[in-house]
């Protein structure tokens, strides 16, 4: 399929429910849930460590270092099949990415809050390349401050793309909430450009 705009004020979205055949999204989840490197990160949060509720990992070259939730992180060296599928997304959305951060949402019990991936190192305006594997799920997207529109949601099943530029994340947030839904694994991939520059200190 092809990648087509959603249409939502002060964003730049681009969706494509089958990036992937099934087959290859299949084989994908299955090699990337046994080969990445899964940790289960804890951050910040209101003076507390909390363990986030899904499994992370993160590759890209070797000067794309990256804070997030205050948490540091440096990229692994880059798995094969992550290289192959880095060169597909970039030839397929035109945008160069250095980095990718893969989410495993064991089960509906597992989520992502809101926020908006408006860190310094990605830059005022970022592309970030969405990505996902396994059992469909719920991405939400609401305004923030200063933008009144509905809030949108949108189920993205196994192979498909989503694509977010421009604005989207200046004046949206997006959260991938919990369900009761008894629902497998997702595996989610949101390839990234992180500037090469030295994270803060401390
Ligand atoms: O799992 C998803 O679809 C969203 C992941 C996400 O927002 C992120 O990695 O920043
Ligand atoms: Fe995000």
């Amino acid at each position: 399929m092809a990648l087509s705009p959603l249409s939502l004020p002060q964003a730049d979205l681009l969706f494509d429910p089958a990036f992937l055949a099934q087959t290859e999204a299949a084989a994908l989840l299955a090699e990337l849930t046994a080969d990445a490197a899964w940790e289960q990160r804890a951050i910040r949060m209101f003076g507390q460590q909390i363990p986030q509720p899904r499994l992370t990992a993160w590759y890209g070259d070797p000067d794309a270092r990256y804070t997030y939730s205050g948490l540091r992180w440096e990229p692994r060296p880059w798995l094969p099949a992550l290289h192959a599928l880095r060169q597909r997304l970039e030839t397929a959305t035109g945008t160069r990415f250095n980095s990718v951060l893969l989410n495993l949402y064991r089960d509906g019990r597992d989520s992502m809050g809101w926020h908006a991936d408006d860190e310094p190192e990605l830059g005022p305006a970022p592309a970030i390349a969405s990505l996902s594997l396994g059992a469909t799920r719920r991405f939400r997207l609401r305004p923030r401050a200063g933008l009144a529109h509905a809030p949108l949601a949108l189920d993205l099943p196994a192979g498909s793309l989503l694509l977010m530029r421009g604005p989207t994340q200046q004046c949206w947030q997006h959260a991938l909430p919990k369900t009761a839904r008894p629902v497998g694994p997702r595996l989610n991939l949101t390839f990234r450009w992180v500037a090469g520059a030295a994270p803060p200190a401390g």
